[in-house]
């Protein structure tokens, strides 16, 4: 009858969940042995165990089908089924796995190897792409310098993948198909558990976009008063290359010549880091320190043991920032080529919000031990470093003397604020709106290029340095397009990390709304337990709900929307607004001179 299978089953399914913890441990051993140490013996190592690993998938698999559990009474039990029920990438027959496999790894450490010569001396020909060349992007203030080190990198990572990226298209659409959707995007979406997300996104940006035309438009400006007409028009694109960011992602390193009210002290957390004599670990144990001031979980001793957290000199290894769950409940590592500056002081926090979501969950059954939905994980520690990025935190931690709070200072750093997380949204559209199309196969691999660039111009309004054409594949050098790593979850991120952040600010009695004593842009959640209880009780959840009623736990919303965001911004789009019709700046962009299609 059916309580007997009811019951049998959740035997079974917490056995078989047992089982995978151990398989999940190996496959994140073997993979953390190739990307710490990319040789060709450990990348096959790592494939032999991916291969074995999906054998013994594909056996549990089949043994769920024996169970009727659609009509199981029990939630939790179902859902663990239905999570079980979908095999994967393993459902693909072996050869063409570990084609795939190969594909994806090939791409990846292209990536993570690629070397580059110097601008003006073809003799030093050992740049990586961190920290040489990110360190480059964050100061160089020379047109002509970035214009070299952005092609020369768009060559050797993006179009060096195209052959590699085509054949990865082609058979992770067969896993897709063989998993019931009916390409990579479906699959992806999937994970958001609503009908309507691709609609969500656009509702959002539509909601955003007023505030970025403003935003983009004040800083073409200033960048034209800088480099003059010849190099950035009146009404044009901006050009990718001057932004401060391989991808112009997000524009921080160009705030020093762009912001607002340039008389008013700067706050340069980099230098005052370097001056005092930071270390990489230093950052980390900063980080720590915040989490466990909200009642949050410590690093475990093996996290200090296990991590690397500088860039090693005696191998190569993926630099690009990761943390890492090896499901066995104390071991939890983060990897990532540490630099003491400003931008990876922003990364620890986002890689420890990672870890701190993995030890809030390590209790509960290993399938769902993932984020309420992917975008939910790369918030965590983006929300913390909201309020550590607060001008009253980094005094409280001596890292600005920096002016008392007036109008201007405050413009200043929502500025500061905007040009990291307003400019961010449309560069994340733009990265899976561009995959979704080629999973859908309306981008065609003839059509790569042209459809990238389409999509930065129309949704970023920045254009290439220089012509491009379908020898290159600009996509592929950004790392998680190398990757094969899903990128709508750092829009989603961008856009709940404010009603998050709203959410614990509020709790912690540190933004009142109408109390302008006690206002958002200000808000240092540090020290709060109740602000940390209430996180903690959305992050134990896990992916064990759907992310509703994670996000209902704790800002009490069921949607994710906008107005959090707007909120934070609204000071910065009034000024942006009167400084726009000041100088008379045209608002948008028209097509791009530059030939890419
Ligand atoms: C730091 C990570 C590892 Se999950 C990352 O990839 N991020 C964090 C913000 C956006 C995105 C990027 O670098 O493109
Ligand atoms: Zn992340």
């Amino acid at each position: 009858d059916l309580e007997a299978s009811e019951q049998e089953g959740r035997e079974y399914i917490m056995h078989l969940d047992k089982m995978a913890g151990i398989r999940k441990n190996r496959a994140a051993l073997a993979e953390w042995a190739y990307t710490s140490n990319i040789t060709k013996e450990n990348e096959d190592n790592r494939i032999q165990v991916q291969l074995e690993i999906s054998q013994q998938e594909k056996l549990a698999w089949e043994e769920t089908k024996m169970y009727r559990w659609q009509d199981f009474q029990d939630f939790s039990l179902r859902r663990m089924f239905k999570k079980y029920s979908q095999l994967g990438v393993a459902a693909l027959p072996n050869d063409k796995y570990k084609q795939l496999m190969l594909s994806i790894s090939g791409m990846e450490s292209n990536y993570a190897t690629a070397k580059i010569c110097a601008y003006k001396n073809e003799t030093k020909c050992d740049l990586s792409l961190e920290p040489d060349l990110t360190e480059i992007f964050a100061k160089s203030q020379d047109p002509e310098e970035l214009k070299y080190y952005w092609v020369e990198w768009h060559k050797a990572a993006g179009a060096r993948a195209r052959q590699n990226f085509t054949e990865y298209v082609q058979l992770d659409n067969e896993a897709a198909k063989l998993n019931n959707f009916d390409d990579v995007a479906e699959w992806w979406q999937s994970e958001y558990e609503v009908p309507d997300f691709e609609q969500q996104l656009a509702k959002i940006w539509e909601n955003v976009k007023p505030l970025y035309q403003q935003l983009h438009a004040y800083v073409r400006k200033r960048l034209r008063d800088k480099y003059g007409e010849e190099v950035v028009s009146a009404r044009g694109p901006i050009p990718a290359h001057l932004l401060g960011n391989m991808w112009a992602q997000t524009w921080n390193n160009i705030e020093s010549f762009t912001r607002p009210y340039p008389d008013k002290k700067e706050v340069d957390i980099t230098q005052a880091m370097q001056d005092q004599n930071y270390t990489s670990l230093k950052m980390f144990r900063m980080s720590d320190e915040f989490f466990r001031s909200l009642n949050l979980t410590a690093m475990p001793e093996k996290f200090w043991k296990n991590s690397i957290i500088e860039k090693p000199t005696d191998r190569e290894i993926v630099c690009h920032a990761s943390a890492w769950d090896f499901y066995d409940g104390e071991d939890f590592r983060i990897k990532m080529c540490t630099v003491v500056s400003k931008e990876y002081f922003k990364t620890v926090h986002h890689e420890m919000g990672h870890v701190q979501y993995y030890l809030q969950y390590k209790d509960i059954p290993v399938v769902f031990r993932g984020g309420a939905n992917p975008g939910f994980h790369e918030a965590v520690g983006d929300t913390i470093a909201l309020s550590v990025s607060s001008p009253k935190h980094l005094r409280r931690v001596g890292l600005t003397s920096g002016d008392a709070e007036d109008e201007q200072t405050e413009i200043n750093q929502l500025y500061k604020m905007g040009i990291d997380k307003i400019v961010f949204l449309p560069f994340a559209y733009t990265l899976d709106l561009f995959r979704y199309g080629v999973f859908r196969g309306a981008t065609t691999p003839d059509d790569y290029n042209c459809h990238y660039w389409r999509l930065r111009e129309e949704l970023q309004g920045v254009e290439p340095p220089v012509t491009r054409t379908e020898d290159d594949f600009d996509a592929a050098a950004k790392y998680h397009v190398s990757a094969d790593v899903e990128y709508a979850r750092y829009y989603v991120s961008f856009i709940v990390q404010f009603q998050f952040h709203r959410a614990l600010c509020q709790i912690a009695g540190e933004y009142v709304p109408e109390d302008l004593t006690k206002k958002l842009v200000d808000c240092d959640i540090y020290q709060s337990v109740a602000a940390g209880n209430a996180l903690s009780n959305m992050l134990k959840m896990g992916s064990s709900r759907p992310w509703p009623d994670a996000m209902e736990a704790l800002t009490g919303q069921r949607a994710m929307r906008a107005d959090g965001l707007l909120e934070y911004f609204r000071p910065l789009h009034d000024w942006l607004q009167a400084e726009n019709q000041r100088t008379g700046e045209y608002i948008g962009w028209e097509s791009s001179n530059i030939q890419y299609c």
